[in-house]
């Protein structure tokens, strides 16, 4: 059989069938492809402004080394003008996050980008390691979670930074609207499926330029563009819900390959169905499942990723027409809302008063609707485990 020739130049060999839509692209087309979507992501939802300074969330891992790297190629393609740093959480994890933030020291060096890290240790006086060996491995993401919202947001102030960038892309939202769906939470399916995240309290947003990306692509443009990133997973427990989130919409997307965009379109379109339309006033909830990192090993639910990445890293470059998936493209939902039933809401919703009423945490100082933030009230349970543990 001849190769097949590239759907967009019609004259290199294709050698990617996208997993979004089966077009069968040359290296170069899908790299620019890639690039081009997560710019028009960028533009459509006026993202930056000229001259702005960006903190990328950078863990290692293949998501935010994407980003680094797919917003250091646009910014100086389209001169956005952004000034691009890199901030890294240690949440203190030996074997784990200090291996990876050894590969975000070499992005920096790759990328030209300074490098701010900021530890759970100097920031609240406790590893991760230290944590689990507390609390057991059960319900320890929940810190972490905590800890690192907090973590990136004391970062970023620290390099008086205004605006975050994570690495969260269209898997990570579909399963973050699918376990809140599931759980009946539709105040937080729609903060989860908004672009920009933060509040009005905190001068530091957030926001999801991979928002649209499918992870798998995200693992062909790392790869095709021989990026260097760390792809092992947290040695602590996966959040167990979120794994079942994720494979129930891998199972979907072997049926329906666009299924992880409807479920994002759909989380959009349900956020207008909120009170607040999905922008309320909750930074400490970033759409994630409290707590959590957003990731969790669900990854290796079927270990379907984990076979991708090593297949792409045994088979020779040309030779990379790897995923079995079709898009019909994303299904929009009709234009004239219902106003759906909401369950489970909570009084002072029902009575039309704003869920949360942001003021300081008492201890730290830092943004909460409680009279303690989240991470200090977890603060306060550690550090009494601590004390029992001495007497
Ligand atoms: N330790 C960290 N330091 C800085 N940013 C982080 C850290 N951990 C996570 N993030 C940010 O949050 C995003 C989502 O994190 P998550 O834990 O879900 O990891 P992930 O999906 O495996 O992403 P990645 O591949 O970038 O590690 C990351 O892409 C990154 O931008």
């Amino acid at each position: 059989m001849p190769p097949t020739t590239c759907a967009h130049c019609s004259t290199n060999r294709a050698v990617i069938k996208r997993p979004k839509n089966h077009h069968k692209l040359c290296r170069g087309c899908f790299l620019t492809v890639f690039e081009d979507e997560v710019h028009h992501t960028i533009t459509s939802s006026k993202l930056f402004y000229p001259g702005e300074r960006i903190a990328v969330g950078a863990s290692g891992g293949k998501d935010s080394t994407v980003l680094a790297s797919v917003l250091k190629t646009l910014n100086e393609r389209h001169n956005y003008g952004l000034d691009l740093i890199l901030l890294s959480v240690d949440e203190g994890i030996k074997g784990y996050r200090d291996d990876s933030l050894e590969t975000v020291k070499r992005n920096s060096v790759q990328y030209d980008m300074p490098l701010k890290i900021v530890g759970y240790d100097e920031l609240y006086g406790w590893t991760m390691d230290q944590v689990v060996e507390t609390v057991g491995k059960k319900g320890n993401c929940t810190y972490c979670g905590v800890f690192r919202r907090q973590a990136l947001d004391r970062g970023a102030k620290m390099l008086e930074i205004k605006h975050v960038v994570t690495g969260h892309n269209a898997d990570d939202i579909a399963e973050t609207v699918m376990m809140n769906l599931l759980r009946g939470d539709l105040p937080r399916l729609s903060r989860s499926t908004s672009i920009v995240t933060g509040d009005s309290s905190s001068d530091v947003k957030r926001s999801k330029p991979l928002k649209y990306a499918y992870e798998k692509e995200i693992v062909l443009y790392a790869h095709h563009k021989k990026l260097d990133y760390f792809s092992t997973e947290c040695i602590y427990s996966p959040e167990a819900f979120r794994g079942t989130a994720r494979s129930l919409i891998k199972n979907l997307e072997k049926i329906r390959p666009s299924a992880i965009l409807d479920i994002v379109r759909s989380g959009e379109d349900m956020a207008q169905l909120t009170p607040d339309k999905g922008k309320g006033q909750c930074a400490c909830d970033e759409g994630d499942a409290v707590g959590g990192c957003g990731s969790a090993n669900g990854r290796t639910s079927g270990n379907e990723l984990a076979r991708m990445e090593a297949s792409l890293k045994e088979r020779p470059r040309h030779d990379s027409l790897e995923t079995e998936i079709s898009s019909n493209g994303p299904t929009k939902a009709d234009d004239d809302v219902v106003q759906l039933p909401v369950r489970n809401r909570r009084p002072q919703e029902a009575a039309g008063t704003p869920l949360q009423t942001l003021g300081q945490c008492v201890k730290c100082g830092y943004m909460s609707s409680q009279s303690m933030c989240q991470a200090c009230t977890l603060l306060e349970t550690l550090n009494k485990n601590r004390a029992d543990i001495t007497i």
